[in-house]
């Protein structure tokens, strides 16, 4: 089976073509894929499929490296448009659309070329996080993780994320307290945790240990709910665009004063072709 490789910010990609309508592997055979020995190697598995809402370009589905589905991927958006505009199937100039498992993406193209994505407006209702515990939505959670109380935002951006302030990234306790709570019965469907360093008014540094893969290089999704998260707690203006440092390289993240819906720009690449033979 054919696939390509890529990367956004050095969140990187299996991409496999099944718009002729091929099932995609399952749980087993997609954490076999990306195992970084036995198999290609990837944070996750970007499926491109046939649309699903009206006029949309592709679909596309999305397996962490453990095998299980996730239901948004940003930097994986990214490289699914790169990807289409490359197959030829999406104008140049941005102005399509891409459908994941969370919804409807706009796509547009900035100064730099790179791909701006529409990922959607927040959800800070516990319900939507999903977060146990609380009904209604706090700017700030409080949770005792091993005795030490853990304060986070939570917020959906179609996966669940909790964004934990540190005052430096680098020395964040990111490997241990990111297992820590995704194991927390707060969080009944696990979730991906940001260790988030306010560098000023418009720009944050960003450490994130994603559900089913570990600490990534970057997270899109990830920056996104940063943004929203912090923004809400008024840790930075969300009047301006908000520059996400993540240690594999830096995403754009901006707030829609009028709808609520948050816009993501950054870098792609594609890194090599190949096929799969076991
Ligand atoms: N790396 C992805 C996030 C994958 C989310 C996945 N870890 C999950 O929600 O289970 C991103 O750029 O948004």
């Amino acid at each position: 089976m054919r696939f390509s490789k890529m990367h956004g910010a050095g969140n990187d990609f299996v991409v496999l073509d099944l718009r002729d309508g091929r099932a995609p592997p399952d749980a087993a055979q997609c954490a076999r894929i990306a195992d970084r020995h036995l198999g290609v190697g990837c944070d996750q598995l970007l499926t491109v499929e046939a649309p699903r809402s009206e006029g949309a370009v592709a679909s596309y589905r999305i397996w962490n490296s453990d095998g299980s589905a996730a239901r948004q991927c940003g930097n994986g958006a990214r490289c699914i448009a790169a990807w289409l505009l490359r197959d030829g199937a999406a104008p140049a100039n941005g102005g399509f659309a891409i459908d994941s498992p969370a919804g409807r993406h706009e796509v547009a193209r900035d100064a730099q070329g790179g791909f701006v994505i529409d990922m959607g407006a927040p959800g800070f209702l516990p319900e939507a996080v999903p977060l146990r515990g609380w009904h209604v939505a706090q700017d700030e959670y409080t949770l005792d993780i091993d005795g030490i109380a853990v304060r986070f935002g939570a917020v959906s951006m179609g996966n669940p994320h909790a964004v934990i302030e540190a005052a430096d990234v680098a020395t964040a306790p990111v490997a241990e307290l990111g297992p820590a709570m995704q194991a927390s019965l707060a969080f009944p469907e696990s979730v991906n945790v940001g260790f988030a360093e306010v560098v000023s008014r418009d720009r944050i540094r960003l450490r994130v240990f994603e559900r089913g893969v570990g600490e990534t290089l970057a997270c899109g999704s990830g920056a996104c709910a940063a943004v929203a998260s912090l923004a809400r707690r008024g840790r930075i203006d969300a009047e301006r665009e908000i520059a996400v440092e993540l240690p594999g390289g830096t995403l754009r993240i901006r707030i829609d004063r009028t709808d609520g819906r948050i816009r993501m720009g950054g870098p792609t690449a594609f890194v090599f072709e190949g096929s799969i033979l076991s």
